[in-house]
Parts: C-alpha cells; structure tokens; sequence
C-alpha cells in the first residue's frame, strides 16, 4: 500500500525495529498486570517504556498506527471470564507527569472549549481496578472489568460480595438504564495481612495493594472475593438512559449517585482555574496518605458535561480529562541479603539491604522488615526482585516479592541464633514473644552504641559532636583491644589521652555497618579523635566540652538518656517534675510511680526493673560523682519548709492565676504531690471554671474541693485552713 511505501522510505529500519521490541514489550507488560494481576515492573518503569514509544512515534508519526500500544485502552479480557460488552466505551487517562505537562493540557481545554465559563473537577486517582456497573430499573444486573475498553469481563457475582456496592438503588429518581464507573481498591492496612494468609497457605503472594484488588476481584470463585476487603469509589458515568433531567456538571452527577446509595469519593473538589488545580494537587501531594485509599495521582476533569461532549476523545481517553501523576512511591530492586541489627533495648530486627534505588527523592539501600514473622508473611526471598516502597516520611518497607522473575537461586532467611554483634544467644524478652533480643544489654557493642547515640541526641542530653561515628568508636574500636566505655558509666570521665589512640571503622547509622571507599572498596578505617600529628582533632575537644557541658541538662534529659524501656522525653518531664530527683524516683513505691500523671503502670514497673540491676545504679553513682544534675533545679532537700508534704492533689478545670502547670508547679514545689485523677486518698481537688467530671467524682466520692481562692489558703496557710474553706460536697 502507497502508505507503507511511503513510511518505509522515511522511518529508518532501526527505528522501526526499536518501535516493534518496545510496543512488543509493552503488551507484554500490560498482560501480565491486567490478566495475570501479577506484573514484574514498576508502574514508573511502565510508564517509561510507554513514554519512550510516544516519542518515538513524536519523531516519526508513520509508526503511530492505530493498533500501537499508544493508541489503545489498555488491557484485556481473560478466557476464564464470560466477554461482555460495554454500552459505552470506557477509556483511559491522558497523564500529566509535570506541571508544565498539566498547563499545555489546560492551554488546549482553554482554546477549544469555546467559552471562559467553566471549571475543573479535581478528583483524587484511585489505585485500583475499573469496573463497570449496570443498573437497569435500579437494579445492579452486570459488572465488569475494563478489558480494552469495549468488551470486558463479567465479573457480577464477585462484584456482589462488596458490602458498599448497592445491589439497589434508592429513590424515585433512578434511570432506566445507567454505566456506574468506579475503582475497586484494597486498603494498605489490610495488605500485609493478605499476603501473609496467602504465603501460609502456599499461595503466590501480592506485589502491591492494586494487584491485590485486582487478583482478588478476578477470581473464579466469588467465595473467595467475599474473604477480601474490598472497597470501591465511583468516578465516572458511562452509557444513561431514562433519565429526564439531563445532567449538566459533572460534579452534581457525583451528587445525585451518592443519592442513590453509591459510594461516591469524600475528597472531590470543584476550581474556578488552574491555580486552583494546583492547590490541590499540592494539597493531596503533601497529604497522600491521609486517604483511605492509595492514590497515585490526581484527575482534572472538566466540570461541565456538555463541554466534555464539545471536546470529546481520542481512541484511548477523553481530551475533557487529564492524570496529573505523583512521583512514584513504590520501584523494584532487588533483594540483595537480608541482615539483623540489634537496637538500643536489644531488639534483634532483621533488615533488608536493597540494590539502591531512588525512591520519593532519596536513594533507598535497606528496608525494615520488623521481625522474622514479618519475613516469613511477606514471603520475600533473598536474591527476590522485590517491589520497596517509600511512603513519605516513613521508613521504607519491602511490599512483596516478584514471583514470576525467580529463577531458583532465592534462598530463605534464617534468623541467627546468636546477637551478630557480641555471640550472645538470643532469646525472647517473655515467653510467647514474636521479637528476639540480645540479653547482653550492658556491654553488647550494638546496644551499648546506640544508646550512647539516643544518649548524645536531640531528646536527651543534646551533646554536639557526639554522633554515631563517636558512638562506635568508644564502644567497639578496631585499637586499643579496650574500649574506653564498657557502659555509659565512664562517659564523663572520658580523658583526651583515651581519644587519641582509637581507630574503628565509621559506621553507617541505617545500617550499623562499616561504610566503603566509594573507590577501592574498601571498608573505611580512622584514627577516629587524633590528626596526624596524633594531636586532638577540634571535634574531638569539642565533644570532651560539650561532654562537660551536659552535665548541667535538667534532669528530664538526664533521665531520658538513661535508656530505661518506655521512659522517652516525655514520661521523664513527668517524673521529674513529680519526683524531682533521681533518688527521689528510686525510692517511690511501684504505685506512686504508676499514679504519676503521664507515667502508669507500664512505665513504673519498668522504672522499678531497671533499678534493681547493679550495673545500672553503677551509672548513676558514677555520674552523681562525676558532677552530673540528679535533681531538678531548685530542689535541694535543705530548700525550705515542704508545708503540703503527703498531701495529695487533683487539679481540674481553668484557674484564673495560674496555668494548670503553674499550679501544679506552686504544688509541688511545697511538697505535694498533684495526680491527674481522683480517688478516695486525693486530699484535695481544685477547681477552675468547667471543671468536668472530676469534680462530680470528688463530689461523689466527698473530696474536699477547693475554689481559687480555697487554693490560694491552701498555698498560704496549709491543709488544716484549706480544709474550712472546702466547698460543700454536698451531704
Ligand atoms: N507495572 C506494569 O507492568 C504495568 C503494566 C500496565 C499498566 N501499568 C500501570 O497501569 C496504569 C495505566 O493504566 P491505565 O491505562 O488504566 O491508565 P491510568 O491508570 O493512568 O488512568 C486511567 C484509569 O484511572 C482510573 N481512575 C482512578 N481514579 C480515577 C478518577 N478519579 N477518575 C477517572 N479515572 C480514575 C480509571 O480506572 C481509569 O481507567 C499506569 O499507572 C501504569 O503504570 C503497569
Ligand atoms: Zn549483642
């Protein structure tokens, strides 16, 4: 034909080679994702390749021919599905992967609409499968998957174990006929707990959420679907009729479907202009995961239906609507081995080291994988190519193992036996735990580095120049054979003549392991403290001052940098601020300490276990004596009179001269002690304005109450005065 002629002299034959192996690859992909649920790319590498092919066909459009990839509504039906065909064709997305991208989209809506009066629907994309749902005379009577667009699956009885998917819908306005088009999703949350029944029951797990929506909507048995918590979102009419109010904005459509008793999306936004587009794009690309479900992008769509009508589409998508696309959560790599660390309590967690890859904007070369459960429920083998997602600020996570590209060689993980670090056996914590520890918590070099860590860091005693390379090099030097800290008792008497000499390895803080010469290799070691003259290095001197320094921190810190399981920055501002001292906190019963607002009875009873450990009161004999703050300021037993000693006190509601903190300060610091609930010991109960319940329970219970002013007695002139002053509780 004179056309083939034509393309042949133009397109050079590698091009046209290029163009076949890429659209051949492409359908390839789009199988094994759309049939078999169970692709072995990435969308972004998906995406990639389809790109590469439309510049391709940009470069020379001869090869743009209506069968190309490019060109069609991807996807298919399988054999195992009855065909069914579709009332009105259900088309793809234009994608958007910038801005500029979204403004050239918005520039030709702008130039072909023919009007100024009109606007964006801004719809967030759901990460799942399309359907298609038909009502006829209110009753849903078929539903199916996309397919190419015109004939798709019949999939009605899966489709019917979802709960939120009317099987009727309601009111008197319900047209004769009506497409209802949706995305059926699967919740994160419920993902790993999936994938963990299918592995245990030998079964192929899922690489994500979206295939895990889609294998489990297309699936033989519909039993099975019912098992699957499956959710959808409607966004979209096809074919209608019998409807006499034409529809004239899409948006109110959204309106009259949830009227219906249709699951319509919570977060749809009509804009007047583009700015207002990006608004919302901005919004949703800083709160992605505040949605129920995964969304991987945004859909603008012209609000207007008549005006869609005006633009119509292309053999793939509508020209009235476009995918703006968030940078790609979720890549493969694979999984090169998969380690344990030890924390600071000793946890042993085994981690996944990934062949890097950039991921949300960093690069990514380990993941956590929690436990050896974990390993064993997401059914990941080492050697797997795996798909690892980054989700904001989270930690990145493996999602699951890519099956289908094993070739044999994978190996299964096996938890050691002993702490990597020391030898030390591991065991659990109690009986029944899932987690394994390192029972060695005082000199384990892991553990004993970590804490030092937390110990010189932001929440605790704040030392610069004290990070994770110092950590290391105390603890665990590759020379002198000692260490300078076997525990943390020595930290304040650290000499710059023990500095000098240590070499270590600088250790890489995601990973506890030495870092590498990015030239030869090989594992970095230095003389950690000393330059090469062997004199101290001015970090090194700034961290023996700043060392120094902390001793003066409030005891909060002290105490947070103690490393006692459940006592974080904040149970430490209770304990100190309710205790005062270190041996004030030592000496406190299991119950005062467990009655102390903010610290309950977890917190005590770990107080009171860490406390009979000898190496432990070692620490803080051994900081007491090297000048260390025990007490919080202003505190000293020889302070003053303590006139409200054993008196007990609850404050509630708002008081005119003091902040609830200032009270409680004003309190305590006359020897009080101030509990956030009330029982029959609580002495007194002070009340502000709208106190709430705890005034009725010390009503009810015959607490003294006292008013601001009953307070101000109590303050001033002692329980006995405060005690005629009470309010009346009411016999
Ligand atoms: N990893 C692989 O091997 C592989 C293979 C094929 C396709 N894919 C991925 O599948 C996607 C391409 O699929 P596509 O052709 O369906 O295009 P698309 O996902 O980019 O856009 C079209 C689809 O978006 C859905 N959608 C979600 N929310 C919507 C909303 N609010 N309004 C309208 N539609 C909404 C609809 O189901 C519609 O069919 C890409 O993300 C691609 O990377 C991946
Ligand atoms: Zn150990």
């Amino acid at each position: 034909m004179a056309g083939d002629k034509q393309a042949e002299t133009t397109v050079p034959a590698e091009a046209r080679e290029q163009h076949a192996q890429l659209a051949e690859q492409i359908e390839e992909h789009r199988f094994r994702y759309y049939v078999k649920d169970a692709p072995v790319i990435s969308d972004a590498e998906f995406d990639r390749l389809l790109r590469s092919l439309e510049a391709l066909e940009d470069q020379y459009p001869e090869l743009r021919t209506p069968d190309s990839p490019t060109q069609k509504v991807a996807g298919a039906y399988a054999t195992e599905f009855t065909a069914v065909q579709h009332r009105e064709r259900m088309l793809s997305l234009d994608n958007a992967f910038d801005d500029e991208e979204l403004a050239a989209w918005a520039d030709r809506v702008a130039k072909e609409v023919g009007t100024s009066a009109y606007h964006f629907l801004c719809e967030l994309k759901v990460d799942g499968l399309a359907v298609n749902l038909t009502y006829e005379q209110g009753r849903l009577t078929r539903a199916a998957t996309r397919g190419d667009g015109r004939t798709g699956e019949d999939i009605t009885p899966n489709v019917r174990t979802i709960a939120e998917i009317p099987d009727r819908l309601k009111g008197d306005h319900v047209p004769d006929l009506v497409e209802i088009r949706g995305e059926v999703y699967f919740p994160m949350e419920k993902f790993e707990e999936l994938n963990a029944r299918l592995v245990g029951g030998g079964d192929k797990p899922f690489t994500n959420p979206r295939n895990a929506a889609a294998g489990s909507l297309r699936q033989k048995d519909p039993r099975i679907t019912a098992t699957r918590p499956l959710h959808m979102v409607v966004h979209g009419i096809g074919a209608l009729k019998g409807f006499k109010d034409g529809l004239t904005r899409l948006s109110e459509a959204y309106d009259l479907l949830k009227s219906w008793g249709l699951p319509t999306a919570r977060h749809n936004k009509v804009v007047g202009d583009l700015d207002g587009v990006r608004q919302f794009i901005a919004y949703f690309g800083e709160n992605r995961h505040s949605v129920e479900h995964e969304i991987d992008g945004v859909v603008v769509k012209l609000d207007e239906i008549p005006l869609q009508g005006r633009l119509g589409s292309t053999s793939r998508a509508p020209r009235w609507a476009i995918a703006y696309k968030y940078a790609p959560e979720e890549v493969n790599t694979k999984l090169i081995n998969i380690r344990v660390g030890v924390g600071r309590t000793g946890r042993v967690t085994p981690y996944a080291q990934v062949e890097p890859v950039t991921v949300a904007g960093s690069e990514v070369e380990f993941a956590t994988l929690h436990n050896q459960d974990v390993v064993k429920a997401k059914g990941v083998l080492i050697g797997d190519t795996v798909v690892l997602r980054k989700a904001g600020d989270v930690i990145p996570e493996i999602l699951g193992p890519v099956v289908d590209l094993r070739d044999g060689t994978e190996r299964e993980f096996v938890m050691p036996s002993e702490c990597p670090e020391c030898g030390t056996p591991l065991r659990p914590m109690k009986e029944g735990d899932v987690d394994l520890r390192c029972p060695n918590a005082r000199s384990c070099p892991a553990q004993l580095r970590e804490r030092l860590f937390y110990l010189a860091g932001r929440k605790a005693l704040d030392i610069e120049h004290f990070g994770y390379v110092a950590a290391a090099a105390l603890t665990q030097p590759l020379e002198p054979s000692e260490p300078p800290l076997k525990d943390e008792g020595d930290l304040f008497d650290l000499t710059v003549e023990q500095l000098l000499p240590i070499k270590a390895y600088v250790l890489d803080q995601d990973s506890g392991l030495p870092k590498r010469d990015p030239k030869t290799g090989e594992e970095k070691i230095v003389t950690v403290f000393a330059n090469q003259q062997g004199e101290p290095k001015k970090n090194a001197l700034a961290m023996l001052e700043n060392i120094a320094a902390a001793k003066e921190r409030p005891l909060a810190r002290v105490l947070t940098g103690l490393s006692i399981r459940h006592v974080g920055p904040v149970a430490a501002e209770a304990l100190a601020r309710e205790f005062r001292s270190i041996e004030r906190i030592d000496q406190a019963s299991e119950e005062e300490l467990a009655a102390t607002d903010g610290v309950g009875p977890i917190i005590a009873a770990s107080l009171k276990q860490w406390f009979t450990e000898d190496w432990h009161r070692d620490i803080i004999r051994k900081w007491k004596a090297a000048g260390v703050r025990m007490e919080e300021e202003g505190s000293g037993e020889d302070e003053g009179p303590r006139p409200l000693e054993g008196l007990t006190v609850v404050v509630t509601g708002t008081l005119g001269q003091y902040t609830r903190d200032g009270a409680k300060e004003a309190l305590q610091s006359r020897g009080a002690k101030v509990t956030g609930s009330v029982s029959k010991k609580t002495s007194f109960v002070v009340v502000g304005e709208n106190p709430g319940s705890k005034y009725d329970k010390a009503m009810q219970l015959k607490v003294p109450v006292l008013d601001e002013d009953g307070f101000a007695v109590l303050l001033e002139r002692g329980p006995e005065a405060a005690a005629e002053v009470a309010l009346p509780t009411g016999e």
